[in-house]
């Protein structure tokens, strides 16, 4: 018990672990301790023997959470916490599938579909409907399909009232539901679905499990959906204990049909749940604490908490006002190299963002400045095409029903199979009811194509038949995937591509190897087979979350919403502007704009020690120049906390900054992000312009990673 540091918990907390109520709220703030309390309850849940360390199962919101608890609680229980139930809902779900697959109606070598997979299918199912491109796009019937899911609702309970674009939504999923039955094949919002008709379907198995688990605690309640909610009610009952923290000032996925409501509906549900509010907050400075706090009382129906900190006020928080989006990038980038030549850790800076497609121009600064970064996230290494063909050529060899894996790989490397063999091999598995593997077979026996095509479509069938015996015959999955990459010729297809993608491409490929050699399963399994199975399933699942961090110390690039739930000493929040954040999409909207501000909420919060907010008055996005003004949500920000930065300190800001300062430049024949040449500082960029006529001063971001502000009328410099 004495390993458990209950003394290094504050009262509420200690209250919030100890808790013997069997239903538990914990309903707070961010960065007030809820993980902590979480984690050390099932720690004091076994040290009391109340539980054991298998009868309780846990739920985070994402992978990386999991191990992160799996790791405290070991440390907690000075135990290895191999076997212990904690992960993410979708984690879980497939844990069980797996286990019971017979009983979920699935083949036992059911492949976990990713988002691609699941369009390229729908895709399918659409020209094989033969509706007009026009019509209806793919991305609609997914999301469509997911919002579905997330209520529980399989194609045959939608109703659709008759109108064509409704049937025609509801007729698309019944196909896709058809087809992924066939194929074996579960995406990720159907994990949760079916390990709730899992449960429902089968009485002894949901006994069984309601004896085995004593204690279900669930992190990050506010982003949980509707079938994730049915899920832990049907488990739990009225016998098990469950425990929730959330904090309903965080929820930020309502858009992927997460309910807030739940909180409350848990209080309606188990009214005789225990509340314990914590109010303390251990993270941030007291200036950034005041900033969220500030920014979040905008907004309504709030479940109402407060918080403080014992924390000094700190560093004020800063906000630089970039000339466009490429001196924006450039004053991160050069703020982050200075922090870690100063001594912070590249893995205590994160940079958030509003949307992914921000990043790429953040990633050239930090390029060019050689700050080192990972995006977390972002294009992750399970996501990489080449990687995606790799895991395509493994689940094929484990299950030739896998059309989507077919699709993907029939002609990657190009091997000459034509776009009208693919045709006639669709229609032919529709009209049979057939996997496009089947009617691959079907063709060749009938001779019903071409000589050329039937020649390169056999060679294909050969060529996966080969591996599957070759392949499942190493013990080793590394082996196995050597074996796939050599001989798919896809190592020879990329080493031929020109310049560093190709060769990107080749590493990575080889990275796969590592991957799988470290690889390490917690399940049983019987075979090679099985073995390679789980190892796929894993990789599907993990590209939901960041790469691994063996990789030198980097700076952290994500989006706000895959920042929940972390904490970085040093936080950059990019592109505060009206239109960005709040997204456009949500700024016609109250409850769009109540969701962007509890995302502030959340992005402001992740940041320990300092916090700095950044952007562009000018911005040139999706290919248009656009001049967007400063976020509301900086506004909301008390004057007295923030701290508007000049622009390279020695200089500053002249009260008519902006626009005329172009003009100014152009009558030089100059323009703002014009490369140009100095004959002491090499070449550079300009990036802004302040003055007029012979007072004309420019800043020249030069190669040599320094800004320099010179008079125009001696600078002497050659445009580039
Ligand atoms: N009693 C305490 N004493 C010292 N530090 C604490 C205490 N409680 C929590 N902390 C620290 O405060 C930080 C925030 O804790 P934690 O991540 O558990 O908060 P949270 O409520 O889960 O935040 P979020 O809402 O962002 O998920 C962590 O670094 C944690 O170790
Ligand atoms: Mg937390």
């Amino acid at each position: 018990m004495n390993s458990l540091q209950l003394d290094l918990l504050n009262p509420q907390q200690k209250a919030a672990v100890t808790c013997e109520n069997q239903h538990l709220l914990v309903l707070a703030g961010a960065g007030s301790g809820k993980t902590r309390v979480l984690t050390h309850r099932i720690g004091w849940l076994v040290a009391a023997g109340l539980a054991s360390p298998y009868s309780v199962l846990a739920v985070t919101f994402t992978n990386k959470a999991a191990r992160e608890m799996k790791g405290r609680i070991e440390e907690l229980l000075e135990t290895p916490s191999h076997g212990l139930w904690i992960g993410t809902f979708h984690g879980l779900a497939h844990r069980l599938l797996k286990a019971h697959w017979q009983q979920a109606n699935l083949p036992q070598n059911f492949q976990v579909m990713d988002s691609d997979d699941q369009l390229r299918l729908i895709k399918r199912i659409i020209a094989e409907m033969n509706i007009a491109d026009d019509r209806i796009q793919p991305k609609q019937v997914q999301w469509f399909i997911g919002a579905q899911k997330d209520e529980g609702r399989r194609a045959a309970y939608v109703v659709a009232g008759g109108d064509w674009y409704q049937e025609t939504l509801k007729a698309i999923y019944s196909r896709y539901e058809e087809l992924c039955q066939q194929g074996g094949l579960v995406d990720f919002g159907e994990l949760l679905l079916r390990a709730h008709e899992l449960w429902l379907n089968n009485p002894e198995l949901l006994a069984h499990y309601k004896s085995r688990f004593t204690h279900v605690l669930v992190d990050e309640f506010q982003d949980i959906n509707d079938i994730q909610y049915a899920w832990l009610r049907v488990l739990t009952g009225t016998e098990l204990s469950l425990t929730i923290v959330g904090d309903d000032d965080q929820s930020i996925y309502g858009w992927r049909g997460a309910k807030v409501e739940n909180i409350q509906g848990f209080e309606l549900d188990f009214p005789n749940a225990e509340t314990i509010r914590l109010e303390q907050n251990y993270r941030s400075s007291a200036n950034i604490l005041n900033a969220a706090n500030a920014v979040i009382a905008n907004n309504n129906g709030r479940l109402g908490k407060d918080l403080w900190t014992d924390d000094a006020d700190g560093e004020p928080i800063r906000l630089y006002a970039g000339f466009n989006e490429q001196d924006e990038a450039r004053y991160i980038a050069d703020e982050m190299k200075r922090l870690i030549e100063a001594g912070t850790s590249p893995t205590e800076i994160a940079l958030l963002y509003r949307s992914n497609a921000q990043s790429r121009v953040l990633e050239e600064a930090l390029i060019h400045m050689q700050v080192p970064y990972r995006i977390y996230g972002g294009v992750r290494f399970y996501e990489r095409m080449e990687i995606r063909n790799a895991v395509a050529y493994l689940r094929l060899i484990l299950n030739r029903q896998d059309d989507a894996s077919m699709e993907r790989i029939m002609n990657v490397p190009p091997r000459g199979i034509g776009n009208k063999t693919f045709e006639a091999l669709r229609i032919m598995a529709r009209d049979q009811g057939c996997s496009l593997w089947q009617a691959a077979n079907l063709a060749l026996e009938n001779n019903a194509l071409a000589k050329r095509a039937a020649n390169a479509l056999q060679a294909f069938v050969d060529l996966i038949n080969s591996m599957d015996s070759e392949v499942l015959g190493y013990d080793d999955l590394g082996e196995m995937i050597n074996y796939v990459n050599q001989h798919s010729g896809m190592i020879e297809h990329h080493e031929k591509e020109k310049g560093e993608k190709g060769r990107t491409r080749v590493e990575n490929l080889n990275e796969l190897i590592t991957a799988a050699q470290s690889f390490t399963s917690e399940l049983d399994y019987d075979n090679n087979a099985e073995l390679l199975a789980l190892f796929i399933s894993e990789a599907s699942l993990d590209a939901g979350d960041a790469q691994a961090d063996e990789f030198e110390p980097s700076v952290n690039l994500m989006t706000l919403h895959s920042a929940k739930g972390l904490e970085f000493e040093q936080v950059f929040l990019a592109g505060m502007e009206e239109n960005l954040f709040p997204h456009k999409m949500s700024i016609s909207d109250i409850g769009g704009i109540q969701e962007e501000r509890r995302l502030a909420y959340v992005g402001i919060t992740r940041a320990r020690k300092a916090l700095t907010l950044t952007y562009a008055e000018s911005r040139r996005l999706y290919g248009n120049e656009t001049f967007n003004s400063l976020s509301r949500f900086v506004k909301e920000i008390p004057d007295g906390l923030i701290n508007e930065v000049r622009l390279r300190s020695t200089v500053s800001r002249p009260a008519n900054f902006g626009l005329q300062q172009q003009m100014a430049v152009d009558d030089a024949g100059l323009s703002i992000g014009q490369r140009v040449e100095h004959a002491m500082f090499g070449e550079g960029t300009i990036v802004n312009a302040e003055g007029g006529g012979a007072q004309t001063r420019i800043h020249i971001a030069f190669d040599d990673g320094n800004v320099r502000v010179l008079m125009l009328q001696y600078a002497n410099l050659q445009p580039l």
